[in-house]
């Protein structure tokens, strides 16, 4: 039996386009980002994906890249969940900021490995490990039972709210997730295993 699982980041954000750490920030999407999150779910339809359930953050990003997704594969009233652990790392006091300003202030590599480390979080914000913190337990909670019991599955979410997650499926470590981007409005699809493990992956670019 397929377990179906389906990562995707949401389409770009107004903050996105303006370079602007975003965390917990609440900014709508772009033209752009719509059209990112609707190309999503073409894809996902050209695959002939349909979900039974789908898990989204308490953010309208994701809120609305999930709806669009569901738009375009014909389910438009599934049922959605929506779960602050779902939610970007909150990038504390660094939110709001121009991120080509921050590199300037505190230099490229703090930048990148405020944005990119497992354990060192930006001031006042969240490391990725706190991020993992949160991710985790619900996946583990609320998702993967729903997929172990053949439930097709849709996460609707955020570059490191996902980048969390996909650590503990793809199996990587503290020394290799800092390469791990993922692209706004690309779907990763995963099946998994009857133990959990993953049985495969496909990204779907554009
Ligand atoms: O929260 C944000 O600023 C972005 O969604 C993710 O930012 P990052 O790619 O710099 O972590």
């Amino acid at each position: 039996m397929n377990r179906l699982l389906v990562l995707a980041r949401h389409g770009q954000s107004e903050w996105n386009l303006k370079n602007l750490f975003t965390g917990w920030k609440d900014p709508g999407l772009t033209e752009l980002g719509i059209e990112e999150a609707r190309n999503a779910g073409r894809r996902l339809k050209e695959m002939g994906v349909q979900f039974d359930i789908a898990f989204t953050s308490d953010l309208s990003r994701a809120q609305a890249t999930c709806k669009l997704i569901l738009e375009e594969i014909g389910q438009p009233n599934l049922k959605t969940i929506a779960n602050q652990a779902l939610n970007e790392r909150d990038y504390g006091d660094l939110s709001g900021l121009n991120k080509d300003d921050a590199r300037a202030r505190w230099g490229e590599e703090q930048v990148h490995v405020w944005r990119r480390s497992y354990d060192v979080p930006p001031p006042g914000g969240e490391s990725l490990k706190d991020t993992v913190a949160r991710v985790l337990p619900y996946y583990i909670r609320e998702i993967l039972p729903r997929v172990m019991r053949g439930e097709r599955v849709l996460v609707a979410a955020h570059g490191n709210s996902l980048r969390a997650l996909v650590m503990v499926l793809d199996g990587l470590t503290s020394e290799t997730i800092p390469s791990l981007e993922l692209a706004t409005g690309i779907p990763l699809v995963y099946t998994l295993n009857d133990d959990t493990t993953v049985a495969g992956k496909k990204v779907l670019e554009g």
